[in-house]
């Protein structure tokens, strides 16, 4: 057999087991009523003829190499992940458990099973630096309908009954062993032991276990047989280790270091079909025949439905719930396993109907077609589908890009700069809004650690320091409102700025994620290759057909041929039926080729579909990006745009502060000038004044003297009159000396207090300037303006 990897149809090989006849055979002077063609695998008895995948005993090939034809690749197959059933079927005492080995006693190494174990262990040891096993072993038996565990050891307990017949006592408590389905449509034994096993021995000691357990009776037909469906079960879990990096392609082992593979092996040996007349049984024994017959009954209703091939196509009910034995044979026959059937013939002449119905039985298994795959870890399976779809695509890729042209793969060499230009000057873009965010985000950083307006206005003022030159002083006119305001607005675009860069990074790593898968499909248009495997698939159909009408012709001239017996009519019914089998053998392999095709034909389907989808997909993506990066660009213009009126505002400030600096300056000029004037004309007036008191001290004494004169001996009359004269003249002169100091200290009376006044309001001035708080922007102005109309004023007064 074959080994399956895909997972592709795979028919139950049926071979068939002839045993010698046996002592009983030779009393009764029975006659081998079996012939095998020789060099073929034909069977004939009377008038039949049956064509199997091998035959052994008798003339056939020597039963010791069925376990290297039959069996051995079945256990291969375990090591692989796929599950496998050898099933022994034939009449009671036709060599069943013989050949497969169910009674190992005392490590008797006959039959089926013990080989397997033997090959399972040396194939485990030449594994064992490659992978970790685990194995199982469960033994069941199928008595009267009922499911027993061979391996529990409470019941191992064996009773002979009355009547001599061996049974066993149930132990009560211990709930019965159930079959289950799984949700993926496994069938599983629910309460049945399964002993991990170790090593060879522990194996055979489990075998060797069951057997004794299991239900066997003495019959007319057998000493010893079976009065039970044995099932004996080998699980294999196999943990593989992936080397990564070594494998060709190097892209998925990389991420595979495992494989979990795990795979059952059940060795069915089944009761014996037997007649209750000749086995000569009666009570438990004709009790036992009825459920053996019943369950084999429903067996052949089973492979009727699977082995007919117009019945399977129309989708006939396949009867598996109709007894136990099918419902757990249900995944061997049609199902998830390779499956070989081995049908025990007895070559008695006296078993010679028993021989033609398990022949007929055996030849009509052989159209079952089974489903095997391998039972890998659902993630290890998801992993080697992706890998073996990237295989597939990469061989196509290879394929396809034979026939593309230089000129093609320059504009694909050309478009890709291009991307990758795109995709710089996009990169670049970014850098640059993240550089101008984390500048921003200084700012942010120290308003939050504060926590309140003023100090805000501190963290800004200090931000704005290290841009502008000193003369910033002036900027302090702006209230700290403005400065919040400001802060808030620079936080909320450096956020929105961060935020959109997030989601711009994410949009280009999905972008890339896609593009990467989006590479493994490769992109190109696979009409042509649909094309290619619909045709090849209607080519296939059409030789199938051919072949098969070549059969039917060919059919029609043997049956023609059968009824005619001459000699040359049996050579050319020889020849036909060889040109027969070779048709059978080419329809099944055009079967094969055309399963191939089909498999071949969803998958591409399947990829193209995930592509399409995929493409899809990235435009989206790239349309949202497009989206983002003219948001990104939107916001960070209004943004400048705001910076820039802030900007131009702040200059005007700063302008007018500039000029307020420079009046006040000149105000200061003036008040200096002016306090020294002030201070010039107090002198005066104080001068004015000690004249004044003078000239009043002066008129006083001369008044004093011209009375005592008048009133003394007034001798000379004109010196009096002269004398009158200069006092008048005296008198004269004071009187406008003493009006000019008035004029002169009325005026400078006025002249002090408008420089007091000027003096408070300068006053007013420096106590703002130096509490840091101005007056507002146009009332400072306007009072700026209004003192230096007022100090002209006053200047004019002094002028
Ligand atoms: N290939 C063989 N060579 C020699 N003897 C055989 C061979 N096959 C079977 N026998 C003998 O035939 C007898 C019946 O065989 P076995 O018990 O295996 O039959 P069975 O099909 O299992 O019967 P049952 O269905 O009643 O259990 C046994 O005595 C066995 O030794």
């Amino acid at each position: 057999m074959e080994a399956n990897i895909s997972g592709e149809d795979c028919c139950v090989k049926v071979a068939v087991q002839i045993r010698p006849l046996i002592g009983d055979e030779r009393l009764q002077g029975c006659k081998d009523c079996v012939t095998v063609v020789p060099g073929k695998s034909q069977v004939q008895i009377g008038t039949h003829s049956f064509t199997f995948d091998h035959v052994y005993g008798s003339t056939g090939s020597p039963s010791t190499a069925m376990f290297e034809e039959c069996v051995a690749p079945l256990v291969d197959g375990l090591f692989q992940g796929y599950n496998a059933t050898v099933l022994a079927y034939g009449q009671t005492g036709s060599g069943k458990t013989y050949t497969m080995g169910t009674s190992l006693k005392d490590g008797c190494q006959t039959g089926l099973i013990p080989k397997v174990m033997n090959a399972l262990f040396s194939k485990i040891e030449t594994l064992k630096h490659e992978s970790e096993f685990q194995l199982h072993v469960s033994f069941i038996e199928i008595h009267k309908e009922e499911v027993r565990d061979l391996l529990d050891p409470s019941s191992a307990s064996k009773q002979e009954i009355a009547n001599g017949h061996a049974g066993k006592i149930s132990i009560p408590g211990r709930p019965p062993i159930q079959i289950r389905e799984t949700s993926n449509g496994v069938i599983t034994l629910a309460g049945s032991t399964e002993c991990s096993v170790k090593t060879l021995r522990e194996m055979a000691d489990c075998l060797e276990q069951g057997s004794l357990n299991r239900a066997t009776g003495s019959t007319n037909m057998n000493n010893q047989s079976s009065r039970s469906h044995a099932i004996f079960t080998i699980t294999v879990e196999q943990m593989k280790r992936l080397h990564p990096g070594i494998s060709g392609d190097g892209i998925l082992n990389d991420c595979m270091t495992e494989d979990y593979l795990c795979a059952k092996l059940h060795l069915v040996d089944l009761a014996g079909s037997e007649r209750a007349k000749r086995t000569g049984s009666d009570g438990l024994r004709f009790k036992e025949g009825v459920h053996i017959n019943k369950g084999l009954l429903a067996l052949g209703n089973v492979i009727s439905a699977l082995g007919d091939e117009k019945k399977r196509k129309e989708g006939v009910h396949v009867p598996y719930r109709d007894s136990k034995l099918t419902r757990l044979l249900q995944d061997s026959l049609g199902g998830n396993s390779r499956t070989v059937m081995i049908a025990c013939i007895s070559p008695a002449d006296i078993n010679a109907e028993e021989t033609l119905n398990t022949l007929k039985y055996a030849n009509r298994a052989r159209n079952i077609q089974n489903k095997p795959v391998i039972n890998r870890d659902p993630i290890s399976n998801e992993m080697l589908k992706m890998r073996q779809q990237l295989e597939y695509l990469q061989a196509e890729l290879c394929a396809r890009s034979g026939g593309v042209s230089f000129d093609e793969i320059q504009a694909l060499k050309d478009r890709i700069a291009q991307l990758e230009a795109t995709n710089e000057d996009l990169s670049r873009e970014l850098n640059e809004f993240r550089n101008r965010g984390a500048a921003m985000e200084q700012y942010p950083a120290e308003t939050k650690a504060c926590g309140n307006g003023a100090v805000k206005s501190e963290g800004l003022k200090r931000g704005l320091q290290s841009m502008e030159s000193s003369d910033y002083q002036m900027s302090d006119s702006s209230d700290s409102g403005d400065i919040d305001e400001d802060t808030a607005k620079e936080l909320e675009h450096t956020y929105l700025q961060n935020s959109l860069d997030k989601e711009l990074n994410e949009l280009n790593r999905q972008l890339e994620q896609k593009e990467s898968q989006m590479k493994l499909f490769g992109g190109y248009d696979t009409t042509a290759l649909k094309q290619h495997f619909g045709k090849k698939l209607m080519e296939l159909e059409e030789e199938k057909r051919a072949v098969q009408c070549e059969r039917d012709r060919l059919l029609a001239e043997v049956e023609n041929l059968s009824a005619n017996s001459d000699g040359q009519a049996q050579k050319l019914q020889d020849m036909h039926a060889q040109k027969l089998k070779s048709l059978e053998a080419q329809i099944q392999e055009l079967k094969k080729k055309q399963e191939n095709q089909v498999q071949l034909l969803k998958q591409k389907q399947k990829s193209d579909e995930a592509a399409k989808k995929l493409q899809d997909e990235i435009q989206c993506i790239k349309a949202q990006k497009v989206q983002l990066q003219q948001k990104i660009k939107q916001e960070a213009e209004q943004f400048r745009q705001w910076k820039a009126s802030r900007e131009k505002e702040l200059l005007q400030l700063r302008k007018e502060g500039r000029r307020n600096e420079y009046e006040r300056h000149k105000l200061q000029a003036l008040n200096q000038r002016q306090k020294m004037v002030l201070q010039r004309k107090t002198e005066e007036a104080a001068m004015a004044t000690k004249r004044l008191k003078e000239l009043l001290e002066a008129r006083k004494s001369s008044t004093r003297e011209n009375s005592v004169k008048s009133n003394g001996n007034g001798i000379n009359g004109q010196t009096t009159e002269k004398s009158v004269q200069r006092w008048i003249d005296h008198e004269l002169e004071v009187l406008v000396n003493v009006h000019e100091v008035r004029y002169e200290y009325e005026k400078q009376s006025q002249v002090r207090a408008a420089l007091a006044e000027e003096l408070a309001v300068l006053r007013q001035v420096d106590e703002f300037a130096s509490k840091a708080v101005s007056p507002p922007r146009k009332k400072w102005h306007v009072q700026g303006i209004f003192d230096v109309t007022y100090c002209k004023n006053v200047k004019n007064c002094f002028s």
